[in-house]
């Protein structure tokens, strides 16, 4: 018998996000994340799922909890996070891009003499992050308005940190808002720090280092240090979606 999944709302459909996300240049994509830190997949969901998914914020049965930025000094703006069971989209998203960047993960892993290799499977990930206590959900949603901006961050939530998190823009630039634009910085050892503003449009995904990565030098690999943010929101309204593959404590 033929019975798909329950998803949270019709509008959702889980679609065949696999083959969707397996379709993209992974060389490509891995050369771009070695090279700069992030990498875009653009067109990674459609403007319908794009309005789907934004459409949600308002709805709390959802979410485990709330953050308004401006109390913890984050910025401006707010977010919700995500209770399990995740929408289907954002849960078999997760769970079809993880692989590949694991086996990205990996490689910086052995290149800055990290010792922790993660595993095929994003199930067993989370195993591992329940088992050192860290089980709850960060897939989060955000929200800005005019002077709303991020402060450059880091998304560590416990010792257990898979180095690789996806951001996806759910807003049309230009249409739906100005300004807002997504920054990484890189601070590199004992020089100037590098920043990176990517573009991106409605639906088109950014995967990024969320603390550290190697770069090749002339004397071996050196780590750096990667943080994001999002510049202010001159007008409209933003959401963007982020996916972080380990749980918090
Ligand atoms: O709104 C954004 O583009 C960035 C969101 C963010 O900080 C995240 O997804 O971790
Ligand atoms: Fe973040």
């Amino acid at each position: 018998m033929n019975s798909p999944r329950p998803t949270i709302s019709p509008a959702l459909p889980e679609g065949p996000t696999k083959a969707r996300v397996d379709a993209y240049d992974w060389r490509a994509l891995t050369g771009e994340l070695d090279g700069f830190g992030c990498a875009v997949l653009p067109k990674l969901l459609t403007p319908e799922e794009c309005s789907a998914l934004a459409g949600l914020y308002a709805e709390e049965q959802h979410f485990r909890s709330h953050i308004v930025m401006a109390r913890h000094g984050f910025g401006k703006g707010e977010y919700r996070y995500f209770k399990y069971p995740l929408p289907g989209l954002l849960d078999g998203l997760r769970a079809a891009l993880y692989p590949h960047l694991a086996g990205i993960a990996n490689g910086w892993n052995e290149r800055m003499g990290i010792a922790e290799h993660y595993p095929d499977e994003h199930a067993s990930f989370l195993k591992r992050c329940h088992e050192a206590g860290q089980t709850r959900p960060t897939p989060l949603l955000l929200q800005y308005v005019p002077g709303d901006f991020n402060c450059l961050h880091q998304d560590l939530y416990g010792d257990l940190a898979f180095p690789i998190q996806v951001a996806i823009l759910l807003s049309e630039p230009g249409r739906d808002f100005t300004g807002g634009e997504f920054v990484l910085t890189e601070q590199r050892p004992r020089m100037q720090s590098r920043v990176e503003v990517v573009p991106l449009r409605q639906g088109d995904a950014v995967a990024f280092a969320v603390h550290n990565r190697p770069v090749s030098g002339t004397k071996g690999n050196y780590r750096v240090n990667l943080r994001h943010g999002v510049s202010r929101v001159r007008s409209g309204m933003r959401h963007t979606v982020g996916i972080i593959f380990h749980d918090a404590r």
